[in-house]
Order: structure tokens, then C-alpha cells, then sequence
């Protein structure tokens, strides 16, 4: 790591401020840094807004920064692969590092990245990035749906019910004042009550086919997975891995509101799902998937490492190796 420019980009607002806790003076962060990496090696910067991480990501590239570290949950970490990705950085051979401050922290679960922020550190300072596949959206824009929006996705983008969590968790004007986990876990059971899946048209495409067969189902959920953990824990892609250049899909659909509540919730956090009938769930690994609701008025959320990123129709692609990212040795 000797030489190397290393730029910390904090969101204190994660894990419901516990960014800001763990890079503070009053913390042991920030002072390890001081300690371990020499004077003008290393710059932090704070986030100012949503999406701010995506601009700094950019901002350290082109000032010749050879690792990025992400300080925050996964809406920090997803929105510096995201400006890496624009920015280019695996050409400059730009790495991205993580310290876990979230409140889900998923990405971090699926990487085995210690939780612990200076054993992070140390990992970002003993370790050399490795190649890491990067997810891409192309989604149809919620607010105007004469426009599309694209955006890179680390861990998992997933649509159906989770989307509808997510949105009604960003549109209400009470959540904000109630603490992380419980918000989600609330607003989990809320909106299962009202969810009625909506009838959609998807195509699954393996690498290098261009043409796929369209089939259409009830979607209860599709997650679009390059890591493993949804949702804070959940278990949903047990065998997908961040790079083997493939997006794991895994899917429940037609099920009643029962089986939603007593089989595939289970199902899902243990990521047993064969315990459901074949005709309610589906796994597979493909390069490229492609949905669009049946009714074209009707509007299906989809969510993109915890955040809302548009409605469908939608295109996700996996981009293989897209990044460099420095991860922990493996046991
Ligand atoms: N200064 C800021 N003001 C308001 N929001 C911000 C600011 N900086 C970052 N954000 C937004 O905070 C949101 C939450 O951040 P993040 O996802 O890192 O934490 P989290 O939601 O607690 O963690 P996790 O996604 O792991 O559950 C992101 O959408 C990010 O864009």
C-alpha cells in the first residue's frame, strides 16, 4: 500500500448516523487512519446528499486516487460503484475498499468483510483489489415514464414486493423517525398485507443468446442477485458469487398469501427455497434479464442495494469484472 492515494468517502447519515460515529475524532477511526497512512496519502470527504457518493467516486479518480474507500451502508457502497463504474476506474487501476457503517449491511455480509471498522482498514491496507462483477439497470423512470434511468448495482436489485417495501418505506413521512431495522421489519409485515402480485412478462437470456422465451406469472419477487443477502439478512441467492460473471435470478411467484407468509418467508431467510413447488419458484444463472408489467399502467417498484431505482419495464446485465475491489482473504 506504500505510495498509494487512498480517498474516504463518509456518509454519516448511514446506519442512522452511525457513519458519522464510526469515522469521528471521538471514535478510533479516523485517528488509525492518521496513524497508518502517511500525511497527503489520504483525504476523506462526507457526503453532502443522496447520490453525492457516486460524484466524490469520480472526483478521486480523476485526482489519481488508487482506492476508494466507501464509509457507509449499502446505498454508500452501491453509489461509489456507481461513479466508479462511469468514471472508469479499473482503466486507472482503481480499487474500491469498504468499511461497514449501514444498517443492513448485506454487500458486507456476502463478502465476509469484518464489521469491525479497523480490522476493515487493515484489510484495505494489507490486500490488493481483485476483479468483481458489477450489476447494470436500465429501468423506466417512476416520477416520468417517457424516460429511463440507468445505474450500477453491487449487490442485489430485486422487484416485486421488495419494491413496494422500499417505496413506501422513501415515501413516508414517519419512518424517518424510527430506528432502521425496526422500520423495515414494520413496514415488511405492512405492506405483505396489501401486496397483490402483479402480473408481469420476463425473458431470461444465458450468456451470449440474444434471443430468449418470454414467460409471464404473478411476481411476488425477483431478485437479480451478484451477492447473496437481501433485505437485511435474508438469505435469498445462496449460491450467487461476485465473480463468476453471472447474475444469480431467483424467483418466487403465484403464491397465495398464505404460502407468501408461512412458506416463502422461511423459505427465504434460510435460502432453502426447494422447499417450494417448483410451479411457485425458480433459480437460474444468466447474463441478462429482461421484465415488463402485462398491464403497462400498472406501476411495479424496483429496488436497486436498498434503494428505489425506477418501475418497469427493465433490463438488468451483469458487467463481469467490472470493478476492482479490495476484499478479505478467504479462510
Ligand atoms: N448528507 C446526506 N444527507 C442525506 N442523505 C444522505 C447524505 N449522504 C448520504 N445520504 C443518503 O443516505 C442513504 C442511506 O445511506 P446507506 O445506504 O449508506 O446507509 P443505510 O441505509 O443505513 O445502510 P444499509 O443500506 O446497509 O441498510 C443513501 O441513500 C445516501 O444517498
Amino acid at each position: 500500500m506504500d505510495g498509494k492515494k487512498i480517498g474516504f468517502i463518509v456518509n454519516r447519515r448511514g446506519g442512522g448516523g452511525k457513519g458519522g460515529k464510526t469515522w469521528d475524532k471521538a471514535s478510533i477511526l479516523e485517528p488509525t487512519v492518521a496513524t497508518k497512512i502517511a500525511k497527503g496519502h489520504w483525504k476523506v470527504e462526507f457526503t453532502k446528499h443522496s447520490g453525492h457518493a457516486s460524484d466524490l467516486a469520480g472526483q478521486f479518480i480523476r485526482e489519481g486516487y488508487n482506492v476508494i474507500v466507501a464509509v457507509g451502508g449499502d446505498g454508500t457502497i452501491s453509489q461509489v460503484v456507481h461513479g466508479y463504474m462511469l468514471a472508469d476506474g479499473k482503466s486507472s487501476g482503481c480499487s474500491i475498499g469498504i468499511i461497514s457503517s449501514g444498517t443492513g449491511g448485506d454487500f458486507v455480509r456476502s463478502t465476509g468483510t469484518p464489521r469491525d471498522p479497523v480490522q476493515a482498514l487493515d484489510v484495505i491496507l494489507k490486500n490488493e483489489g481483485t476483479h468483481v462483477d458489477v450489476g447494470h439497470i436500465k429501468c423506466t423512470q417512476a416520477q416520468d415514464t417517457s424516460k429511463t434511468s440507468e445505474q450500477f448495482f453491487i449487490n442485489i436489485c430485486s422487484v416485486g414486493i421488495s419494491g413496494a417495501i422500499i417505496k413506501s418505506v422513501e415515501s413516508s413521512s414517519i419512518a424517518k423517525y424510527i430506528s432502521g431495522g425496526l422500520v423495515y421489519w414494520l413496514y415488511t409485515y405492512m405492506t405483505g398485507l396489501v401486496y397483490r402480485p402483479p402480473p408481469v412478462r420476463y425473458t431470461l437470456f444465458k450468456d451470449g443468446e440474444d434471443k430468449g422465451k418470454e414467460v409471464d406469472m404473478k411476481l411476488y419477487i425477483m431478485a437479480i442477485a451478484n451477492g447473496t443477502f437481501l433485505g437485511g439478512n435474508m438469505r435469498i441467492a445462496p449460491k450467487a458469487n461476485i465473480s463468476d460473471g453471472q447474475l444469480d435470478v431467483v424467483c418466487l411467484h403465484d403464491l397465495t398469501l398464505l404460502d407468501a407468509f408461512f412458506k416463502a418467508s422461511p423459505a427465504l431467510k434460510s435460502g432453502d427455497l426447494m422447499k417450494l413447488p417448483a410451479r411457485q419458484a425458480f433459480t437460474e444463472r444468466n447474463t441478462k434479464v429482461t421484465m415488463t408489467p402485462v398491464d403497462p399502467s400498472s406501476k411495479i417498484y424496483i429496488e436497486a442495494d436498498g434503494e428505489v431505482s425506477g418501475i418497469l419495464p427493465a433490463t438488468w446485465h451483469i458487467v463481469p469484472s467490472g470493478c476492482l475491489m479490495i476484499l478479505p482473504n478467504k479462510a
